[in-house]
């Protein structure tokens, strides 16, 4: 027998309809053991997400305003949900006591509080979807995150995985109920809840798959396949189904958020594929992420981007020449308690990328005084609002001519290049462009490699 992990996405469980779906998809195979999810998402466009609900809960506290009408929207998804599931109202009630308790709690550490609210969702998830499949007949328990030991770092609303959560949620194998498992969040040494970066919920279901070797981490949201560019963006993008690790790695840190970049790793390590499937057309093939891909005609899989970084570009004579140059820069990046993100270079002139909302003016004041003083730059500027564009493929190494084809495609269509870097591990070429030229660029880039001739 095989063992499959699955996890559902906001989509997957936005409304009492597709919370059937989800049960319906989870009873269709007996392997898949260990279900989990998230919290309920957008019905349609204008909705809003559960998690940005009870974000705004919290913030509402925080600011000493009134939650009351926060709360009763909350509420009434919930009681959409209950309803349509024809669960008894018990289940209401339990929820609607949790979330009074959590809104009154300790609100000392503003990022702490609005963890221990924003993971509710995929909580109550969790909660009503074993209540349905139980109600239903069936042998599914809901499982807390505490209790199986699910430890991470204690960073509020950016945690990782500490490697004893491996060990200790191995035994949920041998369980003998099939498991709910809420998304997004654990508990760091301290006992205090910490949640994942938003969308983790991906990294959740990863973790599991790897610590209990699951044959397949099934990822099921609202789309057939991964597309080589986002659909919001293209129109009817190629679909790819299959790619590398590393591909869908790049690409999901680029820009594609179907899946979260840092679920990869723990799959990876562990050597368990990876199947983008979609709960509302679950018939369909899906995408395959794994060690190699069969589709090696193409040298290019996707195409991506995102927007808001900003360049802080320096400029010096003989900067080659300049023993420790670039550690000294990027250690005044790091005091500053900066990541970055790549550090372009020329023998002259280095970048450091940098997302745009984390340079503060605070923060930019002191970085450039400090470059200023310590390095004493001929030139220095910070470049704002540039968009990175990333088009990734195992496949590039060997075909000649790539670079040409995707500068050629950008010059038809009058964007202008600010950077260019071919990743170290020359499976990706990232291009620097004006934020209003994203998705022309992205388009531009698609066609070149994917429009059929
Ligand atoms: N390259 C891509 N291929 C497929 N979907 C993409 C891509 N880039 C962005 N997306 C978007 O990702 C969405 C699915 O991710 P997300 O909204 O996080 O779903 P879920 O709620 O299942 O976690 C799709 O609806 C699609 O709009
Ligand atoms: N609900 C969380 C976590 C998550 O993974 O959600 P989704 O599966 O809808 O991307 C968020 O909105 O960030």
């Amino acid at each position: 027998m095989a063992l499959k992990v699955c996890k559902f996405g906001g989509t997957s469980l936005a409304s009492a309809e597709q919370f059937r779906k989800v049960a319906q998809i989870a009873l269709a195979d007996s392997d898949r053991k260990i279900v989990v999810v998230s919290a309920p998402g957008k019905r349609n466009k204008p909705d809003t997400k559960v998690t940005d609900m009870l974000i705004a809960y919290a913030e509402a506290f925080l600011a000493g305003q009134g939650a009351e009408e926060v709360q009763a929207s909350i509420l009434e998804r919930f009681a959409g949900i209950i309803e349509g599931l024809e669960l008894p109202k018990d289940e209401y009630d339990t929820i609607a006591r949790i979330l009074t308790a959590r809104g009154a709690g300790d609100r000392s550490h503003r990022a702490r509080y609005i963890d221990s609210i924003k993971a509710l969702g995929e909580e109550f998830s969790a909660r009503l979807l074993a209540a349905f499949l139980r109600k239903e007949g069936h042998d599914f328990i809901y499982v807390d995150p505490k209790e199986a030991g699910l430890v991470l770092s204690d960073e509020p609303g950016n945690a990782q995985v500490l490697p004893e959560s491996y060990d200790n949620l191995r035994p949920l194998r041998d369980s003998e109920h099939r498991i709910i498992f809420p998304g997004f969040y654990g508990y760091a040494a301290s006992g205090n809840l910490v949640a994942f970066p938003r969308g983790g919920s991906d990294i959740t279901g990863a973790i599991l798959a790897a610590a209990v070797q699951a044959d397949v981490y099934e990822n099921f949201t609202d789309v057939d396949n991964v597309f080589a560019a986002d659909p919001r963006i293209v129109d009817v993008p190629a679909a790819i189904h299959e790619m590398t690790y590393s591909e869908m790695r790049e690409l999901s840190y680029a820009g594609f958020s179907v899946l979260h970049d840092e679920a990869l790793q723990p799959a990876f390590n562990a050597k368990i594929p990876v199947h983008i499937r979609n709960t509302n057309n679950p018939e369909s093939r899906g995408t395959l992420i794994s060690l190699e891909r069969n589709n090696d005609e193409l040298p290019v899989v996707g195409v991506a981007g995102s927007s808001d970084f900003c360049a802080i570009f320096l400029s010096k004579y003989l900067m080659n020449r300049e023993k420790g140059f670039g550690r000294r820069l990027l250690q005044i990046i790091e005091e500053a308690g900066l990541s970055y993100e790549h550090t372009p270079s020329g023998i002259d002139h280095i970048s450091v990328i940098i997302k745009q909302s984390t340079l503060t003016p605070e923060i930019e004041t002191l970085v450039l005084e400090r470059i200023r003083s310590e390095l004493q730059p001929d030139k220095l500027i910070v470049r704002r609002g540039i968009a990175l564009i990333m088009i990734v493929g195992d496949g590039m190494t060997k075909q000649i001519g790539i670079a040409k084809r995707a500068t050629g495609a950008l010059a038809d269509s009058q964007v202008n290049l600010e950077m260019i870097n071919q990743g170290a591990s020359e499976n990706s070429i990232m291009f620097g462009i004006q934020n209003d030229d994203m998705n022309k660029a992205i388009v531009a880039l698609h066609g070149a490699f994917f429009n059929k001739k």
